[in-house]
């Protein structure tokens, strides 16, 4: 098997280091050997492993036009020019491995019609969860169930720089650029650090699980970006942990409710504990139950472990699958939701009874309200609603952020529980 790599970088690197190692025992299991032909990247002036020595492209071409290469693994990133290349690959009858959420969230209904009309696969285990075989499972081993919902820890990235500022107090800033340094992040660490590539993620999922198809920017999302320490310490105090949850569920009138955002999780729940680099997944079938997935979302060789996967896998998989619905999806105002708030006020009397009496007004009561000290002549307040409707908790917001007596609303969390 002949495969045209399209990428260098962290996770084409440990492809071709994989199959490196592995590519004995690949050959035995596939009964074929993966030679990798050619390699695309873009800089000249960067240092490549050694084992890219006589394969490095610049022209995309010289992959798309080689008649004998029969796969093409776009590990480059971006919507642009990896969409076009893929396009061009599965035209020329050439299968394609993917690890990109943002083509495939996007593209990724079109694409699978392409390549069905091509007979040849289109395989992308790799774009959501990293290594942790998600993708796969919702496809095949839970397709008899009826989806009910996904919960899940989807970016490893902002995962890793929650756990980091949690256990070493590291600052967010100092936390990204070491997960930029361990490769996790994406190109532009903005996808990551607000949400977007979980959303991805889960748009990709929702095709899978429900059937139902929504572009990742219709899903509300909001990332980590105001998370501080403070609210990462007073979680703690309250018995929770911080997490990025992407969350969607199908009701009965089979509306979708999907969003991002930062999640207080009880201590004893499984996805409280999942630290670092590592993603989980929940998903709750009507047969199967809870099923959870665990492992490294990110990273050089998971990913790597992901994507040769696929490429052992691509000729047992000519892809016949019927497209998905448009969702139809809730919005965001009609969730609900406990919600964290944290916000600086003036400290003067009386402040704490026209918040209490706005969100009162919207018919939000509230579960705790702490004063947290007092910085000069402002005081950080800490409130946690019982379940409220959301629409409600934003309109509130707005209201309260409007007071005189109000500073700034610092953090606003969803808390996870009945
Ligand atoms: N990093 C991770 O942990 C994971 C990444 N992914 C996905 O995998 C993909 C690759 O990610 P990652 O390896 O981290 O990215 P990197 O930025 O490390 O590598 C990208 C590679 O693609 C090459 N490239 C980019 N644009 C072009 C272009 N226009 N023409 C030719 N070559 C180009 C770069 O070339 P050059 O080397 O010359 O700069 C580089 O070799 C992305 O879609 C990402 O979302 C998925 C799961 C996990
Ligand atoms: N940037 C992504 C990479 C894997 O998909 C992440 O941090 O999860
Ligand atoms: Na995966």
């Amino acid at each position: 098997m002949k495969i045209g790599l399209m990428g260098l970088g962290t996770v084409g690197t440990g492809v071709v280091h994989l199959i490196n190692q592995n590519g004995k025992n690949i050959e035995k299991k596939i009964g074929e050997k993966i030679e990798i032909k050619k390699i695309l990247v873009k800089d000249p002036n960067k240092k490549r492993t050694p084992l890219a020595e006589g394969k490095i492209t610049f022209n995309a071409d010289d992959i798309l036009e080689d008649e004998e290469i029969d796969v093409v693994v776009e590990v480059m990133g971006k919507e642009h020019p990896a969409l076009d290349y893929i396009i061009k690959a599965l035209k020329s009858g050439k299968h394609v491995v993917t690890a990109n959420k943002e083509v495939i969230a996007v593209h990724g209904k079109e694409l699978i019609k392409l390549a069905t009309e091509n007979k040849v696969s289109l395989l992308y285990e790799a774009s959501v969860g990293g290594g942790i075989p998600i993708i796969r499972p919702l496809k095949q081993c839970l397709a008899a169930n009826k989806i009910y919902e996904i919960k899940g820890i989807l970016n490893g990235t902002t995962n890793y720089i929650l756990t980091e500022m949690k256990e070493k107090g590291l600052d967010f800033e100092e936390a990204l650029k070491d997960a930029q340094q361990k490769g996790y992040a994406e190109a532009d660490p903005t996808d990551d650090v607000e949400g977007f590539d979980a959303a991805r993620k889960l748009a990709i999922l929702c095709t899978l699980a429900f059937n139902k198809f929504t572009l990742p920017e219709k899903i509300y999302t909001k990332g980590i970006k105001s998370i501080s320490k403070s609210d990462i310490k007073y979680a703690e105090e309250l018995g929770y942990n911080v997490k990025l949850i992407a969350y969607a569920k199908i009701d009965e009138k089979e509306r979708l409710e999907a969003w991002v955002h930062p999640v207080m999780i009880k201590k004893d729940n499984p996805l409280s504990g999942v630290n670092g680099v590592f993603n989980a997944i929940l998903v709750d079938g009507n047969a199967v139950g809870e099923v959870m997935f665990y492992g490294q979302g990110a990273g050089m060789m998971p990913t790597a472990s992901a994507v040769v996967a696929d490429i052992m896998d691509v000729k047992n998989h000519i892809v016949i699958q019927n497209g998905c619905e448009d969702a139809d999806l809730l919005p965001i105002v009609d969730t609900v939701s406990k919600y964290y708030i944290r916000l600086i006020a003036f400290d003067k009397p009386g402040v704490m009874s026209k918040i209490t009496g706005i969100l009162g007004d919207k018919g939000i009561s509230l579960l705790s309200v702490v004063q947290k000290g007092v910085l000069g002549d402002t005081a950080e307040i800490v409130l946690i609603t019982h379940i409220a409707n959301t629409g409600k908790v934003f309109e509130a917001l707005e209201e309260i952020q409007n007071l005189r007596e109000v500073e700034s609303i610092e953090s606003v969390i969803r808390v996870e529980g009945e």
